[in-house]
């Protein structure tokens, strides 16, 4: 292993501020520079790609269908494979997610699963607080010291090392800003804060471990976004003394766009990469979002998108097949289902739910799976022993998959209940509410919500109520009322009391969520990132 060697001490450079009281052990003068040179190095390039996703989507809006690329056939249809995993990559058969909070940390590293991805994308809203803190509790993790004591005086301390799952951190997107940190007056990117900082800071503990940084890179929409994840870690290698590939990822694939170049992402990172996941709940707002002015592809309420319409089914199988031909992990995903205490028939109609969505991804050829909360581990794993015999099945490589453009695009099948209209306003209001109070992830009727199942939520009512646009006929709930603002202040205006004297996460900021909700469904277009807009309003 290569020696690894810290920068020497910069000289302070004052082009970079942070918040008064930012603790120094985490953004001392060399951490700054460290990020500022990944900001003047890299930024311009991710604002690039950016205005790229926004002129591909101005094409979707005048009626374009996303294809596979033409100019990239070659690594499609060429024969080559990614490096070989790491020891602590091969067997990740059950991994639990979730926020970057102490406990939370701790639970999960003790949690049973194989691996964690701790998370400050889709669970975690970005406030200061939560970074730095979430920052702190996994650098302490790493070093083996991170205890917690609840306000109740429950404590908490990690189990041995060889006890906890192996950890992975995903990173925000590449469409957020961190605005905490700011180089000549702009805000940095928060991937590369979260991703940077991290690595900084751990990089070396991991290496003497024998791991590295391991990142999922979620949201990504194209290979040349990959190509420069690629080129920020391979800088990140370089500049901390790391060997070439020390630093893993493992790709979402989540956004309709992905879906067309996952060779193509596969070989820009070929030399890092692990696999792939099936993000379904971004792919869904992803394929909302694309489709935003495509009548002939209007999703049905949240709860009838289930992982066996055509749509996902294909994208699915199709994300098996292409990472088993090259090598790489096929990662399945999130059932949003949690236990139900209290209710043991609703508790066991849920596990039965968990349990199909697992069977159904081993059975189509996955090489593990995530879960939302530690009680899903047992469950999640009989399901992969039972049928997983080695660490992964790369030996499945579902030559029986034939699967075109048409068929990851298939318009789906079902209706729009009231019921469904008023969960999804429910759901955003709720979720709004609880990220602006510095919660990105809570229960609501028993589902896990994120920023991943609320943006669906959110993507659909402004779908379904801007249908009538350039004079069509609006859209009608199965029970005949139209779908229409009316229809929208009447559910909105009934929600305070609704919520009232619920112990809702958030709930002071219920006002503010309904009039963001309102702003958002109201505007012309669909705005790309709820947390966006919401962002501004945090801190
Ligand atoms: C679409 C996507 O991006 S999926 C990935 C992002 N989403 C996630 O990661 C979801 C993570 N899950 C969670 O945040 C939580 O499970 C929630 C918010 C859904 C429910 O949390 P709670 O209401 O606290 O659940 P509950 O009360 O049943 O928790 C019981 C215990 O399990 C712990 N726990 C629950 N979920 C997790 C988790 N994901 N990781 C670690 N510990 C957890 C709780 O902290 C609690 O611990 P305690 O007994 O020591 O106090
Ligand atoms: O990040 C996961 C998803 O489903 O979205
Ligand atoms: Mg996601």
């Amino acid at each position: 292993m290569n020696a690894v060697v810290k920068p020497a001490p910069p000289i302070e450079d004052p082009r970079i501020t942070v918040p008064v009281g930012t603790p120094a052990d985490l953004l001392d003068a060399n951490a700054r520079a460290f990020l500022a040179d990944l900001h003047d190095r890299f930024d311009a390039r991710r604002l690039a790609l950016l205005a790229t996703r926004r002129s591909r989507q101005a094409a979707f809006d005048a009626g374009a269908l996303p294809d596979f690329r033409t100019a990239t056939r070659s690594i499609r249809e060429s024969e080559w494979r990614v490096a070989p995993l790491p020891a602590a990559l091969r067997d990740r058969r059950v991994e639990i997610t979730g926020p970057v909070d102490p406990k939370m940390v701790i639970n999960a590293l003790n949690s049973g699963a194989n691996c964690y991805m701790a998370d400050f994308e889709d669970s975690t809203s970005p406030t200061w607080d939560n970074l730095l803190t979430g920052q702190r509790a996994l650098r302490e993790a790493i070093d083996g010291t991170l205890a917690f004591t609840s306000p109740a005086g429950k404590r908490y301390a990690l189990k041995p090392e060889d006890q906890r799952a192996v950890l992975i951190v995903r990173p925000r997107g590449w469409h957020l800003d961190e605005k905490h940190v700011r180089i000549d007056g702009a805000p940095m990117s928060g991937a590369l804060f979260d991703a940077g900082l991290f690595a900084f800071h751990n990089a070396h503990a991991l290496a003497a471990k024998d791991r590295g940084p391991y990142f999922y890179i979620p949201k990504l929409q194209s290979m040349e976004e990959a190509q420069l994840w690629d080129d920020v870690l391979a800088h990140v290698e370089r500049t901390l003394g790391l060997p070439a590939g020390q630093i893993r990822v493992t790709v979402l694939i989540e956004t309709l766009p992905a879906v067309f170049e996952m060779d193509e992402i596969l070989h820009a990172l070929k030399d890092r990469i692990a696999g792939l996941n099936c993000g379904r709940w971004d792919y869904i707002f992803s394929y909302l979002k694309t489709f935003r002015r495509h009548r002939d592809r209007v999703l049905p309420e949240r709860a009838q998108v289930t992982m066996t319409q055509p749509f996902l089914k294909a994208y699915s199988e199709l994300l098996v097949q292409t990472c088993h031909r090259r090598g790489a992990h096929a990662m399945g995903g999130m059932a949003a289902q949690i236990p139900i205490a209290g209710d043991d028939a609703a508790n066991d109609a849920a596990m039965a739910r968990v349990r199909a969505d697992k069977l159904r991804e081993v059975t189509a050829g996955h090489d593990g799976t995530w879960v939302a909360h530690p009680a899903l581990i047992p469950l999640a794993k009989q399901i992969f022993d039972e049928r997983m015999r080695g660490p992964h099945q790369h030996a499945m490589t579902r030559d029986d998959v034939l699967v075109d453009r048409d068929d990851l695009i298939a318009p789906s099948i079902g209706t729009i209940s009231r019921g469904g209209f008023d969960g999804n306003v429910e759901v955003c209001v709720r979720y709004i509410a609880a990220w602006l109070d510095g919660n990105g992830c809570v229960p609501i009727h028993h589902m896990m919500e994120d920023a991943a199942t609320a943006e669906i939520a959110r993507a659909q009512l402004w779908q379904w109520l801007h249908y009538a646009d350039d004079g069509h006929a609006p859209l009608h709930l199965d029970d005949g009322t139209a779908i229409d603002e009316a229809l929208l202040d009447r559910v909105l205006l009934s929600l305070p009391s609704k919520l009232a004297g619920q112990a809702i996460p958030g709930a002071a900021r219920v006002p503010e969520a309904i009039a963001l909700l309102e702003d958002l469904t109201h505007r012309d277009t669909l705005e790309d990132f709820l947390t966006l807009p919401a962002y501004a309003r945090l801190d």
